[in-house]
C-alpha cells in the first residue's frame, strides 16, 4: 500500500493521533501501538523540561519508530503559537508543528487569521506546518501557496464526535489540494475514519475517540483497520452513484444471447 507523505517525510500509517484525555500513560502507549500509528500529536504544554524520567516526552520515546508533532494548543494568537513552536522544536526536536489556535473554549474553532499568520511564518522558517483549520477551501489553498506541509480541516468540534459534519466543504479542499488533506477533530467511530479516507483524505488524526473509549486499545486497533479499509477501497475504484437504479442481472448471457 502506498505511503502517506509529508513534506520530506514517509509514513506507512494513515492514522495520527493524539495524546489526550487518556486515563494513564499505560493506556495511552497500548493505544499508540494498538493503531500502528508512527506520528502523534502532544501539546507543548504538557513537555517537562525538569523531570524528564517521568514526562510523556519520555514515555512515548519508549515506542521506537514513533514521530512528534508538538501541537500549540493554548496559544490565543499567532505570536503566542510561534513562540511555542520554538520552544517545541528545542525540547522535541521534531520539524512537525501543528499550529492549532482556538481562543474560545466554548467551541474551540480554530482563529483562520491568527491560524493563517502563524503558519505563514513558521513555513518560512522551515518547519513542516500542519495547520488545524476550518473546513474552507479558500483558507486551505492560501495555507498550501504559504508553504504548509498539509491541512488539518476539522470533521466537526473538536472532542464533540460528531463525525464529518463539514465533508461537503472538506471534498472541496481535497479537490483544490495538492499537499495532504488530513481530518482532524470530531471523529466517534471507525466507520467516520474509513469514510474520510474514501473521500480522498491521506490521514486522520484522532483523540477523544480512541481516549474516552472503555477500550482504548481495542478502538485504537478499529480505527487502524478502518482507515486501512478506507484506503484499500479508494484504490479499489469505488462505482459512482447513480440517479435511478441499475439491474444487477445482465441483459445479455455469457453466450452473447438475449435473455
Ligand atoms: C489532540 C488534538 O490535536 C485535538 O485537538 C484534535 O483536534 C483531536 O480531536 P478529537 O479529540 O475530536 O479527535
Amino acid at each position: 500500500m502506498n505511503e502517506l507523505q509529508i513534506g520530506t517525510h514517509t509514513f506507512s500509517s494513515r492514522l495520527i493521533l493524539g495524546t489526550g484525555k487518556f486515563g494513564n500513560v499505560q493506556s495511552m502507549l497500548d493505544a499508540i501501538r494498538a493503531a500502528g500509528t508512527e506520528l502523534v500529536t502532544v501539546a507543548l504544554r504538557r513537555f517537562n523540561r525538569e523531570q524528564v524520567e517521568h514526562d510523556l516526552f519520555a514515555a512515548l520515546s519508549t515506542i521506537e519508530g514513533l514521530t512528534l508533532m508538538p501541537n500549540t494548543s493554548g496559544a490565543s494568537n499567532a505570536q503566542e503559537a510561534v513562540r511555542a513552536a520554538h520552544i517545541s522544536r528545542e525540547l522535541s526536536g521534531s520539524p512537525f508543528i501543528k499550529v492549532e489556535i482556538h481562543p474560545n473554549p466554548q467551541h474551540l474553532m480554530p482563529d483562520p487569521i491568527e491560524t493563517y499568520e502563524a503558519s505563514r511564518i513558521l513555513a518560512s522558517e522551515g518547519f513542516l506546518v500542519m495547520p488545524y483549520i476550518p473546513a474552507d477551501p479558500v483558507l486551505a489553498k492560501r495555507l498550501e501557496d504559504a508553504g504548509c506541509a498539509s491541512v488539518m480541516p476539522l470533521g466537526s468540534a473538536i472532542g464533540s464526535g460528531h463525525g464529518l459534519a463539514t465533508a461537503e466543504m472538506i471534498k472541496l479542499i481535497i479537490r483544490e489540494s495538492s499537499i495532504p488533506v488530513i481530518v482532524d477533530a470530531g471523529l466517534r467511530s471507525p466507520s467516520e475514519a474509513c469514510a474520510a479516507m474514501e473521500m480522498g483524505c491521506e490521514a486522520v488524526l484522532v483523540n477523544s475517540a480512541i481516549a474516552a473509549a472503555e477500550n482504548p486499545a481495542e478502538m485504537a486497533s478499529a480505527f487502524n483497520d478502518a482507515v486501512k479499509a478506507g484506503l484499500k477501497a479508494r484504490d479499489a475504484g469505488i462505482m459512482p452513484k447513480s440517479g435511478s437504479a441499475v439491474a444487477t442481472s445482465p441483459l445479455t448471457s455469457f453466450l452473447g444471447k438475449t435473455s
